[in-house]
């Protein structure tokens, strides 16, 4: 097993390090924001042509919307990080095709993103899926994935669709063969954070009682967040490596049990092969075309 010459300290910047990117075409969701932003900075400092999408560019939520910009598409593709996302959305909200809303827009809407565009994907094209470490906190209901027969909570359904992104890396590096790594930023202040209450930024240390956002250690910047994804998308050091789960320290993580108040490994429902074929069909049901 590879280990990384990084930390969770080490940035985008210092992954790319002495890399010359020219030529190399990478798409970016969410990157005009925290990490996507950072992450397509990095990426274009280093020399590569970045497409950073944007929620105007297509809605992930939105397999249609996903349809039009797919293609649309011309040209090769060498890596495509899988980043905008949404977390802990108060109240259970459905997308147009009746999913749950984290589950869409993170997993399905990615799902069809890469299928989509994979007729211009090259040999040695990089899938980066930014999970969390909210995936060992709970695993994909397959009984319920849709909160349709039990009560909604806002982070289990966060934790589930972060575990869907480390299990499509996993499906799509057996099926497709391709090179494909999923990864946990660590704890960044962005606009992810803003369904959150007070009281909750407070219990996780990122608020002080005045309401004034703090920085405790274990919180990165988003060049720091941005590490992992760099890393997975562009470094020579990670070649070979396809199907893994990268930790906050930027390592490749071991498997654990999963379950709440873990904060280290990838849980073994994330990495799961059955689990990964599972949902890949759940997907491919979702997408047909008659739905
Ligand atoms: N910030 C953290 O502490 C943290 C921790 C673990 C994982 N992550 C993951 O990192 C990724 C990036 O998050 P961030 O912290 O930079 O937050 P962010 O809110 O700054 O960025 C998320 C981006 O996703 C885009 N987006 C959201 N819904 C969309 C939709 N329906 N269609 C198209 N784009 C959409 C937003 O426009 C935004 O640009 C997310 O996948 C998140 O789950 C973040």
């Amino acid at each position: 097993m590879i280990v990384t010459p990084f930390t969770a300290r080490s940035t985008a910047a210092d992954v790319l390090d002495g890399l010359d990117l020219t030529g190399r075409r990478v798409l970016v969701t969410g990157g005009g924001s925290g990490l996507g932003l950072a992450t397509s900075q990095a990426l274009r400092d280093a020399g590569a042509e970045v497409i950073a999408t944007s929620r105007a560019d297509f809605d992930l939520a939105d397999p249609a919307s996903i349809n039009t910009f797919t293609n649309a598409w011309t040209g090769p593709l060498h890596a495509i990080v899988a980043n905008a996302g949404i977390m802990a959305l108060p109240e259970l909200t459905r997308a147009r095709n009746g999913w749950e809303m984290q589950l869409a827009t993170n997993f399905l809407g990615h799902f069809a993103l890469i299928t989509g565009l994979r007729e211009h994907l090259t040999a040695d094209a990089r899938i980066v899926l930014v999970s969390s470490g909210a995936q060992l906190n709970a695993g994909l209901d397959f009984d319920d994935p849709q909160f349709e027969r039990r009560a909604y909570d806002p982070w289990v359904a966060y934790a589930q669709s972060k575990t869907a992104d480390v299990l499509l890396a996993v499906a799509l590096s057996r099926k497709w063969g391709v090179t494909a790594n999923a990864l946990a930023p660590g704890r960044i202040h962005t606009s992810l954070q803003r369904h959150l209450s007070d009281a909750t930024m407070q219990a996780m240390g990122a608020m002080d009682q005045t309401g004034e956002l703090i920085h405790p250690d274990n919180f990165k910047t988003p060049e720091q967040g941005a590490a992992a994804s760099v890393l997975l998308a562009a470094s020579p050091l990670i070649d070979g490596v396809t199907g893994r789960y990268f930790d906050e320290d930027v390592q490749i993580a071991g498997v654990v049990p999963g379950g709440t108040g873990l904060h280290a490994g990838v849980a073994h429902w994330s990495v799961d092969p059955a689990n990964a074929d599972r949902l890949w069909d759940l997907a491919i049901e979702a997408l047909r075309p008659s739905r």
